[in-house]
């Protein structure tokens, strides 16, 4: 369970996230969504331990990160690109991370295979598409086999391939009691694989709940969207 409490975040003078408070719950999908500029990674650097908040809280089964014990098996991360050295290989990066979080070298190959890159693993960081450095960075986030996944902007690069797989790869984790918390702004992808909504425009929560309690009357999620957030629709797509 991700619980975020009255959470506020000043940088300067100006207040980025004005206390946000919902919650993401095990064996749901949760998509965190709002313009560029809303807020929705520095709430989610906030809640992985990598920035602080101002005041309020982000806990993760109840601890911030920074106390959990097995952090890889609690909670699995993805924030921008791969998170890789450029002049690595795939196979390398997660070697080094699965030994400095104790994981056995063998769930290795299997997250690589999880993602689809197991043809692709010896080849160095470099030479990676956008697309294959989110399916690197989503195969480090899954090396623990975690109770609960943070991700910013998951479908960003991916093909329409790629987007499926992922939906059905989220939906899986969903189903079998995990805890998925995703941000996005590509609303067709996400009407089709979240239970529960929470929309931030300028640092606030306009809207939170199911998928049909956001939607509401708006008719559809980009309706609501566009109507909580005055986003202009040329935008998004
Ligand atoms: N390191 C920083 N220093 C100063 N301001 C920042 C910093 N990081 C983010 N901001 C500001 O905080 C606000 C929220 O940014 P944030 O990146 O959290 O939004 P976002 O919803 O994730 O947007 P995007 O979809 O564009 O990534 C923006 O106004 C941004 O300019």
């Amino acid at each position: 369970m991700l619980s975020i409490h009255e959470l506020t975040k000043r940088r300067g003078s100006r207040e980025i996230l004005s206390g946000l408070s919902f919650e993401a719950r095990p064996g749901r999908v949760t998509a965190f969504l709002g313009p560029n500029g809303a807020g929705k990674t520095s709430t989610l650097r906030i809640l992985l331990g990598l920035d602080s908040a101002t005041s309020g809280t982000a806990l993760i089964d109840g601890v911030p990160f920074a106390r959990l014990k097995d952090p890889l098996t609690k909670v699995g991360a993805l924030l921008d690109g791969s998170g890789a050295h450029r002049s690595r290989t795939a196979r390398a990066h997660l070697r080094w991370i699965a030994a400095a979080g104790g994981i056995p070298p063998a769930r290795v190959a299997e997250v690589l295979a999880v993602v689809g890159l197991t043809d692709d693993a010896r080849r160095r960081v470099r030479s990676y598409s956008l697309g294959m450095s989110r399916r690197l960075g989503l195969a480090a986030a899954l090396l623990g086999d975690p109770e609960i996944l943070v991700l910013d902007e998951p479908v960003n690069g991916l093909d329409p391939e790629g987007i499926r797989w992922i939906r059905t790869f989220l939906r899986e984790r969903a189903e079998t009691g995990r805890t998925v918390l995703l941000s996005s702004h590509f609303l067709g992808e996400v009407a089709e694989t979240v239970d529960d909504a929470v929309v931030i425009h300028q640092g606030q929560i306009v809207a939170q709940g199911t998928l049909s309690e956001v939607v509401g009357e708006h008719g559809t999620i980009e309706d609501a969207y566009f109507a909580l957030t005055g986003a202009p629709r040329g935008g998004l797509r």
